[in-house]
Order: C-alpha cells, then structure tokens, then sequence
C-alpha cells in the first residue's frame, strides 16, 4: 500500500443474483485509493455501482472478490460488536437521508449522546453534554437546534446533524453517500462548504458519492468515474471536469446542465449505446 493511502480498494467484485438465469455485476474489478486528508469523489449514474462500492468500503457489504485496506488492516463484513466499534472509529457513513439515523421522538442531541456513550466511555453525563453543544456548534447549530426534534429541523439541518453525529466517533474517514443530493442548492453549497471546513480543520478524509457532477468540484481533489460497475475514467478535479478523456465522462458532464439535477435511471444509458 502506498504510504499516504489511507484507504485502498484492490480487485473488487460484487455481482448480485436476481434469479437463476439473471444477475447484475455492480463492482467488476474495481481498484482505487484515496490518500489522506483528500476527497476522492465517484460520480457515475444511477446503478453505476456507487452505493455498493461505499458499502463494500465500510463493510456494510461483502464482495465477492478484491480487498478493501482502512489504515493497512482490511476491512470485512462482521457481527463483532467490538470489531463493528473499532470499524467504526475509522470509518462513519453520512446517507442521502438524515432521517434514517434519527429517533423521530427524541431530541436530536439524544442521537448524538448515544454515539458519544459508545464511543467515549470516558466522558460522563455533563461532559456528554457539553461535547453535544461543542459539536453542534462545529456544523454551525445551536442548543435550541439540539434539543428539538428531527420534525422541527430542515433538510439542511437535519444532515448537519448527521455530520456531527458522525463526527461523534471521530473518525478519520467519512463515507457520504449522495449526502447533500436531497437538499436545495443554496442549502447544498452551504452544507459543502461546511463538508470542506470540517476536513480541514480535522484532516479528515472523504469518499464522496455522487450522481452529481456540479457539487463534485466543491469537495473533490479526485475523481473516479463509474460506469456499469467498472471505473471507465479517474484523475484529479480539474482533469476529469475541464479535461473529460472518457466520451461517457463528457456524456455525464453534458447531461448535469445544473445544480442538483437528478438523472433519471437508465437516461444516460440509452444515450451512451454508441459510446
Ligand atoms: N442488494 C441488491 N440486490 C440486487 N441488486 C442490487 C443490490 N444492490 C445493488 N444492486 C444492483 O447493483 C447495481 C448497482 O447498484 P448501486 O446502488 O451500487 O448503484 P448506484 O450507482 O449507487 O445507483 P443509485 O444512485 O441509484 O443507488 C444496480 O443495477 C442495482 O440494481
């Protein structure tokens, strides 16, 4: 592994069966690195095999074939409840929807104190607390954001809530999956810049999974570009959106007309037939 490689994704394969006779390779021999203290962006359409690769990566998921390396000791799928806690000291996930790791009848502080209880036994009920506040105000929220409710929080609030819950177990790499794709553009810049803030100041490092190719830019110094499972182009920002080499990597970049257009399924596909 090369030495500033904190991640390192070897060979990954992962082919799911949908029946006997019909199955679908999301990974096929997928390769990549990301140094650390960097951002390293996939962008590919819907299906491409984003959300499995970042599922692979965190152990969430089993491959088939291929190794994933955190810190130079691999990752695998487990039900070690210490394993799962050292893992997760490495690695936190930051998903599309906020909602998902929020208890709808509990103040939003209480999601946080929870992560804090596993992940700083050291610390006691008024220390919790206070590191609760103190990460609130790292993503830019308050104590009145704190103790309310996920239902009385907005979209952009409620995924700074994720950000600091993931931040909670401080880790060195967070995995963000489409996580500011739901939210407005003005509330997405926002949410970016504060995505970069947190990086530099912690010298965290991000995989940031993308359908998105007009936030790449914001966050990402590098860029893999998937397609149908396999990586078809990879460089740095500048390389890959001023320079695309790849006809698919142009086609993505023509169809992404503005901030926050979702593609539909398959859209990309059918125009990418004579690629
Ligand atoms: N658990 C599963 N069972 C069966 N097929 C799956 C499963 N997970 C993913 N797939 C298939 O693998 C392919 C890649 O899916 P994946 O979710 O990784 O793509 P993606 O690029 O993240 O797309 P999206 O942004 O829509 O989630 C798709 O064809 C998908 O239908």
């Amino acid at each position: 592994m090369s030495a500033d490689l904190i991640l390192e994704a070897v060979g990954l394969r992962r082919t799911f069966h949908l029946g006997r006779r019909s199955s679908v390779t999301a990974l096929d021999d997928v390769s990549c690195g990301v140094r650390r203290g960097t951002c390293l962006a996939v962008v590919g359409e819907s299906g491409s095999g984003k959300s499995t690769l970042a599922r692979v990566i965190v152990g969430l998921e089993s491959a088939d074939a291929g190794e994933v390396r955190i810190d130079g000791a691999e990752v695998r799928p487990t039900t070690s409840r210490s394993r799962l806690r050292a893992r997760a000291k490495l690695v936190q996930m930051v998903f599309q929807d906020p909602q998902g790791s929020l208890n709808r009848s509990l103040p939003v502080a209480a999601t946080i104190d929870e992560m804090l209880r596993v992940h700083r036994p050291d610390l006691d009920r008024a220390e919790r607390r206070a590191r609760v506040l103190e990460l609130f105000a790292e993503v830019g929220l308050t104590e009145r954001h704190a103790d309310a409710r996920p239902t009385a929080l907005s979209g952009g609030q409620k995924q700074r809530v994720a950000i600091a819950r993931a931040l909670a177990a401080e880790p060195e790499i967070i995995v963000l999956d489409e996580a500011v794709s739901a939210l407005d553009v003005s509330v997405q810049a926002q949410v970016l810049d504060l995505l970069d803030r947190l990086r530099e100041e912690k010298g965290l490092t991000y995989l940031f999974i993308t359908h998105d190719l007009s936030v790449v830019r914001a966050v990402a110094d590098d860029v893999i570009v998937m397609r149908r499972g396999r990586i078809v182009e990879r460089g740095t920002v500048d390389e890959i959106l001023d320079r695309p080499a790849h006809p698919y990597t142009r086609l993505l970049l023509e169809c992404a007309p503005r901030p926050g257009w979702v593609p539909r399924r398959g859209v990309i596909e059918e125009l990418a037939q004579q690629i």
